[in-house]
């Protein structure tokens, strides 16, 4: 694959526009923030700060003629993919490739689904603490985003990307086993973000409560035995050592989910609590644990519709 040059970017939230001003001030990198007419409107009209200052990130919308894409950046959260998939189309060429940011262990299938003959790279952020108060985003650390083919068959892919995320002076790492680390994030993400949406807990609660942390890590140790029947070497280690990672960040940061539950915005419990269901009910692994967190962070939807919901019983 040749030099990443350009990217095509959907979704400006707290991830994408924390990488995305990254992106937008490389050298030799074209950034092409694609959004809907709506959006657009929406932007143009609010402005859009990271840390404070006002980033003149370009929107792009799907009818803008585009040269196509190097690399196709997803970070939208994953009710959004199917649509940002669509929208995308007009930008994809016979070279490029796509990455997603969203958590979860399912966007990449539906991605490559959409495009089968191109190479679509696993990835994950790790200990990025963004959030987003409407079009304000803010972060204290970037973390680091690990990435890697797990086909075998797009090394060159990979070693673009990464030229790019150098460029860029996005931090990263290429794990041997990229799905194991995706497992890994999945473990963190059921732990973490739900039990931190029905604590209402910043991570400061976690680095000091032990009781909050035995609920996130009761939650994640599901996690850990589906991924051992399904041959993903996860263990107890990976549960303990995630408080590694937890005491870094900053006290007052928030998951992606505790962000929503607070913004009144849908969560990702689905692809969370709703997927560790689904596998450990295919596997024959009991998942009282995330039954609970399935319906304890339902009970948490903004309240007209849960009334809804409710009268249509
Ligand atoms: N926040 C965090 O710290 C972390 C989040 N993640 C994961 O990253 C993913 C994104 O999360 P996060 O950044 O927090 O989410 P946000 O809700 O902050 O950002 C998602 C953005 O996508 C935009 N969007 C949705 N649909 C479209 C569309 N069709 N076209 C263009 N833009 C669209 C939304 O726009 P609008 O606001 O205008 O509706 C929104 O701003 C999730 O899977 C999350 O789990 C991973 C690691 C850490
Ligand atoms: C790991 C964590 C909790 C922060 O990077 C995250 O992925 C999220 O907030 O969704």
């Amino acid at each position: 694959m040749a030099p990443v040059q350009r990217v095509t970017l959907i979704g400006l939230g707290a991830i994408g526009a924390s990488y995305g001003e990254r992106l937008l001030a490389a050298p030799d990198v074209e950034l092409r923030v694609l959004v809907d007419e709506e959006r657009k409107r929406r932007y143009e009209a609010s402005g859009i700060r990271v840390n404070g200052r006002p980033v003149p990130f370009p929107l792009h919308v799907p009818a803008d003629r585009a040269e196509p894409a190097d690399l196709v950046l997803f970070c939208v959260k994953y009710d959004d993919l199917a649509r940002a998939i669509e929208m995308v189309r007009g930008h994809v060429g016979p070279r490029t490739a796509f990455m997603s940011l969203l958590n979860g262990i399912a966007s990449e299938d539906d991605i490559q689904a959409a495009f089968p003959h191109h190479a679509v790279l696993h990835a994950i952020s790790v200990a990025i603490d963004a959030v987003r108060v409407g079009r304000d985003i803010s972060y204290s650390t970037l973390g680091y985003i690990s990435f890697g083919d797990a086909t075998g068959r797009h090394q060159d892919a990979v070693r673009a990307v990464g030229q790019i995320f150098d460029r860029a002076g996005i931090r990263y790492e290429i794990p041997e086993d990229i799905l194991r680390t995706v497992w890994w994030k999945f473990m963190i993400n059921v732990g973490v973000n739900q039990a931190s949406a029905i604590l209402r807990a910043p991570y400061g609660v976690f680095q000091q409560s032990a009781d909050a942390r035995e609920v996130m890590r009761l939650a994640m140790r599901e996690v850990v035995a589906i991924a051992q029947k399904r041959g993903i070497a996860l263990t107890e280690d990976d549960v303990v050592g995630f408080d590694q990672i937890l005491c870094a960040m900053s006290p007052e940061g928030k998951t992606s989910m505790l962000q929503d539950v607070e913004a009144g915005r849908p969560t990702e419990v689905e692809q969370f609590a709703g997927k560790v269901i689904q596998l450990g009910a295919d596997l024959g692994v009991p998942t009282p644990v995330n039954q609970l967190l399935y319906h304890a962070i339902h009970a948490l939807a903004p309240r007209e519709a849960v009334s809804s919901a409710f009268s249509n019983v």
